[in-house]
């Protein structure tokens, strides 16, 4: 997929299965966003296919959403909004959250942690065969990003859908996933989390320390010229970089 003259996705290939939780990470300007936006139909690849199983519903949860000033409204309004529903389902969908207590709250009075929980309870009232996240963690402490991340594994669990996560949180994702795609505008590395973080190539890619805040190390045999095309480091005599 190319835009202006730059490469911003070459030869991606991934799959969501149901009940499965698949997590996408790259560095900023990897392509994650674009990528899901092609998944989710809001940008057509030049060349290559999306294949939904037939009937697909699809929630998605934003990185973040900031309500407008001129959108006074509570959090059922918000909601309401998401498709036909009763209040009863809308409460059921906050309190699998633990949002219990926001349905009358204002839009605009929620906190970062709560408003990412009812952007997932809007996401969930449409009864989802595949959620899609794009870094819905950001923003929220170590413990919010864990607690949020443990959610959708419980969420998954409850509904069996399959789920695509975008986040850059590699240490809190590995506990909550079943398959990592590590994306800089191609794949670069995918596996199992506890497979791939014993392979010497995903510990050459990722750093070492997995034990504690992992480092984001990123090693390659290539790089990218200007446009983001990939250039093969032998071609122009260069060593793997950092
Ligand atoms: N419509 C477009 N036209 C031109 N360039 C684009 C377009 N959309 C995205 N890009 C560029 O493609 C690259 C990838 O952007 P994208 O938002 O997909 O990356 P990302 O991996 O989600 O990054 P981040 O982690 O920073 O959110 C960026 O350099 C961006 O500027």
């Amino acid at each position: 997929m190319q835009r202006h003259g730059n490469a911003l996705l070459t030869d991606v290939s991934l799959r969501v299965l149901p009940r499965q939780i698949v997590t996408l990470v790259g560095p900023n300007g990897a392509g994650k966003t674009t990528l899901v936006r092609v998944l989710l139909g809001l940008m057509s690849a030049d060349r290559g296919a999306v294949r939904r199983r037939s009937g697909l519903r699809v929630g998605y949860v934003p990185q973040r959403f900031t309500p407008p000033p001129s959108l006074p409204m509570d959090v059922d309004g918000f909601l309401r909004l998401a498709g036909p529903s009763t209040e009863p389902q809308r409460k059921q969908r906050l309190a699998d959250n633990g949002a219990n207590d926001l349905l009358r709250r204002p839009l605009r009075a929620l906190s970062g942690g709560e408003m990412q929980r009812v952007l997932l309870a809007r996401a969930m009232l449409r009864e989802p065969d595949l959620l899609v996240l794009d870094e819905p963690a950001q923003g929220l402490d170590v413990q919010g990003q864990q607690e949020f991340y443990a959610l959708i594994a419980r969420l998954r669990d409850a509904s069996g859908c399959g789920v695509l996560l975008v986040s850059h949180d590699l240490h809190l994702v590995m506990a909550a996933t079943d398959e990592v795609v590590c994306l800089e505008r191609h794949v670069c590395c995918v596996g199992r989390p506890e497979d791939i973080s014993v392979h010497p190539e995903y510990l050459r890619l990722f750093g070492r320390d997995l034990t504690g805040l992992a480092i984001y190390r990123h090693h390659h045999d290539h790089h990218h010229d200007l446009h983001g095309n990939i250039v093969p480091d032998a071609a122009e005599g260069r060593t793997a970089h950092d």
